[in-house]
Order: structure tokens, then C-alpha cells, then sequence
């Protein structure tokens, strides 16, 4: 399938020689020569094109891939593809649905190291992060096929007989639309149940992350599903409004920055399309004086440093109770300074680099305001060059711990998306409710507490739509996922999700004759 310099040359992604070249791959090797997208149970090279994007191997800074953004033509080609797909697909069983999906869950997981090396190659995440994605994405397949059976409406008894009855249907091409720190994973949580629910769906990752949703889209039709019914059409901001904007695409589901969140549901009112909106967040984790030290400080590192601080739920800002403040500090810093930087492919590699050079330069840009506005930077926040001679032009960074924080700075209040963590101390439990809940976003928040009581009654209060207590940035694909406030709406995961990917019929049965005011007298 690609061209790599570890001898495999172009093969077949479902022969084992394949898998097993790809994942034997080394950092500095890789380049993507074939279609990125993918319509029809192919990959094909768009019929039109609205400009190109490069994208990068943020580890050594070389560029991958061009793509070629499609254009107008090509988004409704994809749509017509669908449309055909969702014909056949639509009118399958859960269990036929089940099957199919479960051959694709079956599919990922063979491939585990080979998906993971194509993620952490074009992502930068460490190859042990990847890993994990990808359990939760074939995880999510699993789930949405084990549910894709139990769609099911209610019978509803009526006066004289008669009755209704309710039918949950699919809604027809769903369109989703990735943010670039978990591509392959984003792909599955929607992919997945929209397909369970029966509809078909047009994928665009990030510009920045092209890669991995393609791998998708092969093992999809290799596992039997109709071509068409999952497309992937690459491009940035102008390729999502002409998916957003077509008149036959019935959702758009959509994961990436509030901003961009806006305009997708502005698109969407116009067309009256439902939409799901995965945004930002600025979440807090408090950790009370009775917590057990070593799980909280192990919470904060997992609120803060996974994916180098690029994950939306990240609890970012860590208020930590007066008594414990210094010890808690004391611990954070020292195990942060463990974290291993480096090639992200390495096995002992947790920190890789950043997606790219702006946003490099954007993290740090947070740093140097933080300090000017008074904050302390315990620890790291420069950019960092590992010895490693191929990795010299790659974008890490060093993880960063703020101290002498307050509510009111900007490292304190908006997103960095990047591995700041700033340490707020509070007094009491009143007082750090109140402040953990004045934001605008509100997406997650974790507790570390021995004192049950107050865990369930602090996240009762939490303004956000996921509370970890004792642990952070769990996402098992049973639990909802989703944000209160600005971090949208909507939820992936869960059994909840099965309507948002489908809509309700009912259907009223007359056992009697017409009664009527217009009657013939
Ligand atoms: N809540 C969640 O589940 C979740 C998960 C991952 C990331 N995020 C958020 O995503 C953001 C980072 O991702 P990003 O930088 O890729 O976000 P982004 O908003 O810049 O882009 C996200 C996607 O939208 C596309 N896009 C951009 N402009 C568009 C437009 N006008 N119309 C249609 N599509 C458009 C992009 O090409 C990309 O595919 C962070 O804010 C992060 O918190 C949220
Ligand atoms: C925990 C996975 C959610 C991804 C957010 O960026």
C-alpha cells in the first residue's frame, strides 16, 4: 500500500508481509505515494481539487504527503456513493450489520502495530499511545455491533384496538469531521455507530492527518460493507463547508476547536442538520488534602501529558488543596521530569513531538505570556532537540509545570493544547467548586478524594459533561463522551450515541373505522 524504505514497496495493507514491514517501520522512512481518498471501496485521486496541504512527520519534520483538497465535484461524488451504499445498507438486519462490523473490529486488531506505526509516523504520538487508540477503536466497533441488534422501537397500546408503534431508522450519509490528535481513533467513534445505526458516512480527517482513516476505509470494504458506504475525502476548512453545505448530507458530526465548532453548526442550522459538536476544553482537577498522593500526582501527569497535552479532555487546570500543595508540587515535578522525550516509535519513548512547527511556536507563545503575566515555570516548557542527528527538525517541546497561577491568566483560562499544566492551590470545597466552574467550556473534570461523599457531590456540581473521580482521562467506549457549555454537544460512546446517528418514525394503526367531523350527514 505505501512505499516505505524497509523493503516492502507497494503491497497489499491485507497480506502480512504488509503489516509486518509497517510495523517493523523506523522514524524517517516513510512516504505516502498512493490516493488518500477514498470513494467507491477505492482509493482514487480526487475528481477536482481546491489547493493542497502538506503533511508532515512531525518527529523529523519532513514532509509525508501532499494532498490534494477536494473540491465541490468530488465531495458530491462522494455523497452520491454514499447514497447509493446507505440504499443497501440500510435495508440490512442489526445482525447483518453486526457481522460486517465485527469482521472490521477483528481486522484493526491484526493490525494493531501496523495502524499504530502509521498514527505515531504522522501524529507524533509515542507508538505505546497508539497502541492504545487502537484497542479503543476496535473496542468501539465491537460495541456499536454487539448494539447494532438492539435497535428497536416500542409498541404502544391505543383505545379501540388500535396502536402505534415506533421505528428507530438511519438518517441517510452522515459526514464526520476529525481534529488531528486521535485520527484514527476519531474515525472510529463515528464511523462506528453511524454504521451500526445504518446510515453511511463521509470521513475528512485533518489536513495535518490524512493517513490513518484510509487504512480504515480498506479494512471497512475488505470486512464486507458496500462500497461507498464509508468515504474519506481529504482537505481542510473548504472541503468541510462543501460536505457541511450539500443538500443530501442528513448529519455532520464534528470533533476539532470551538471556532470551527461555530461555523459547523451555523452550516448545519441552514440545512435544519443535526449536528454533534466535540470541542475544546479548559477542565479542572481538584485534588483534595485526603486523596491518595501517589494516584493523584499519577491523575495529573495522565490529565496533562498524554498525546504531549494535545487532548481536549486534559485537566489542565490542577487545583490542589493548601495543606498538600507543596508535596503534591514536589512529586508532580519529579515525575515529570522522568517522561522520556524522543522518537516516538522507540517502546520506552511517552513524550513524542508536537503535530507541528506553528503550534510548537503557539504552546511556547502560552509559556512566555504566562510568565509575563506572573506565573513560575517550575519545570521544562523550552523547546527540546533529541540527540538522535534525523530528529533535529522535529517539533518537541519539554513538558511544563506552571506554579503561582491565577484564575484570571490565560494559561489558566484558554486552551493550549500542548503539556502545560498550571497548579492552582484553593482552601475549601465551596470555593474551589465555584472556580473550577467559571469557564466557558466545560468538557471534563476529575477528583481525587478519599471521602466518598464528597467525590459524588462534587461531580454532581462539576459543570461538565465527563468527571473522573480518583482517576483521569479514562474513556472506555461504554461511557458517554461529550461536553457541557462550549465544548458542544452530542455525545460519542455509549448506548446514548445510537440516536445521534438515528431518528424516530412513528406509526399510528387504526383497527376501527374513521371517525370524522367532515362526514357526510
Ligand atoms: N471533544 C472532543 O472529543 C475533542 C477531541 C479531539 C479534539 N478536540 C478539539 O479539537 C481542537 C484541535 O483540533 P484541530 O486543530 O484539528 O481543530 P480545528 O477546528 O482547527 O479543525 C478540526 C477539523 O475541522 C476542519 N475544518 C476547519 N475549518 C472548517 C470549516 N470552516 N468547515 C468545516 N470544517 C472545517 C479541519 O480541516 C479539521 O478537519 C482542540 O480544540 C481540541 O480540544 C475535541
Ligand atoms: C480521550 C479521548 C478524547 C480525545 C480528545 O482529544
Amino acid at each position: 500500500m505505501f512505499l516505505c524504505a524497509v523493503g516492502a514497496g507497494v503491497t497489499s495493507l491485507f497480506r502480512t508481509p504488509w503489516i509486518a514491514a509497517v510495523a517493523a517501520m523506523s522514524t524517517g522512512t516513510f512516504v505516502q505515494l498512493e490516493p488518500l481518498n477514498y470513494r467507491d471501496g477505492a482509493r482514487v485521486e480526487p475528481a477536482d481539487s481546491c489547493g493542497t496541504e502538506k503533511a508532515f512527520e512531525p518527529a523529523t519534520g519532513r514532509v509525508i504527503a501532499t494532498l490534494q483538497c477536494s473540491g465541490e465535484k468530488e465531495v458530491s461524488l462522494a455523497v452520491k456513493n454514499a447514497k447509493a451504499a446507505f440504499k443497501v445498507w440500510s435495508k440490512k438486519s442489526g445482525m447483518e450489520r453486526c457481522e460486517v462490523l465485527l469482521e472490521a473490529a477483528r481486522m484493526i486488531k491484526e493490525q494493531k502495530d501496523a495502524i499504530a506505526t502509521m498514527e505515531t509516523i504522522n501524529n507524533g504520538k509515542s507508538i505505546f499511545e497508539a497502541r492504545l487508540d487502537v484497542d479503543t477503536s476496535w473496542q468501539c466497533l465491537e460495541y456499536y455491533a454487539g448494539l447494532a441488534a438492539s435497535m428497536a422501537g416500542e409498541h404502544v397500546q391505543l383505545p379501540g384496538g388500535s396502536f402505534g408503534y415506533t421505528r428507530r431508522e438511519p438518517l441517510g450519509v452522515c459526514v464526520g469531521i476529525g481534529a488531528w490528535n486521535y485520527p484514527f481513533q476519531i474515525a472510529c467513534w463515528k464511523s462506528a455507530p453511524a454504521l451500526a445505526c445504518g446510515n453511511a458516512m463521509i470521513f475528512k480527517p485533518s489536513p495535518f492527518t490524512p493517513v490513518s482513516a484510509l487504512l480504515l476505509a480498506e479494512i471497512y470494504t475488505k470486512a464486507g460493507v458496500p462500497p461507498g458506504l464509508f468515504n474519506v475525502v481529504q482537505g481542510g476548512a473548504a472541503t468541510g463547508q462543501f460536505l457541511c453545505q450539500h443538500p443530501d448530507v442528513a448529519k455532520v458530526s464534528f470533533t476539532g476547536s470551538v471556532p470551527t465548532g461555530v461555523k459547523i453548526m451555523e452550516m448545519s442550522a441552514k440545512g435544519i442538520k443535526p449536528v454533534t459538536l466535540e470541542l475544546g476544553g479548559k477542565s479542572p482537577l481538584i485534588i483534595f488534602s485526603d486523596c491518595d498522593l501517589e494516584n493523584a500526582v499519577k491523575g495529573a501527569l495522565l490529565a496533562n501529558f498524554l498525546s504531549q497535552g494535545q487532548v481536549c479532555c486534559n485537566g489542565t487546570r490542577v487545583f490542589v488543596q493548601q495543606e498538600i500543595v507543596d508535596k503534591f508540587t514536589e512529586e508532580v515535578v519529579k515525575q515529570t521530569k522522568k517522561i522520556k522525550i524522543g522518537d516516538p516509535l522507540l517502546e520506552d519513548t511517552r513524550m513524542g513531538p508536537l503535530i507541528n512547527g506553528p503550534h510548537l511556536e503557539r504552546v511556547c507563545g502560552f509559556i512566555k505570556l504566562a510568565k509575563e503575566q506572573g506565573a513560575t515555570v517550575l519545570y521544562g516548557g523550552e523547546q527540546y532537540v533529541p540527540t538522535d542527528p534525523k530528529l533535529k527538525f522535529g517539533y518537541y517541546m519539554t513538558p511544563c509545570i506552571l506554579t503561582n497561577c491565577s484564575d484570571g491568566m490565560t494559561c489558566v483560562r484558554e486552551e493550549i493544547f500542548g503539556p502545560v499544566m498550571s497548579i492552582l492551590s484553593f482552601e475549601t470545597e465551596a470555593e474551589v467548586l465555584e472556580r473550577a466552574n467559571d469557564t466557558t467550556f466545560g468538557l471534563a473534570a476529575g477528583i481525587f478524594t478519599r471521602d466518598i461523599q464528597r467525590a459524588h457531590r462534587v461531580a454532581a456540581e462539576l459543570q461538565a459533561g465527563t468527571c473522573y473521580i480518583n482517576n483521569y482521562n479514562v474513556s472506555p467506549v461504554e461511557l458517554p463522551f461529550g461536553g457541557y457549555k462550549k465544548s458542544g454537544f452530542g455525545r460519542e460512546n455509549g448506548r446514548v450515541t445510537l440516536e445521534y446517528y438515528s431518528q424516530l418514525k412513528t406509526v399510528y394503526v387504526e383497527m376501527g373505522n374513521v371517525e370524522s367531523p367532515f362526514e357526510s350527514q
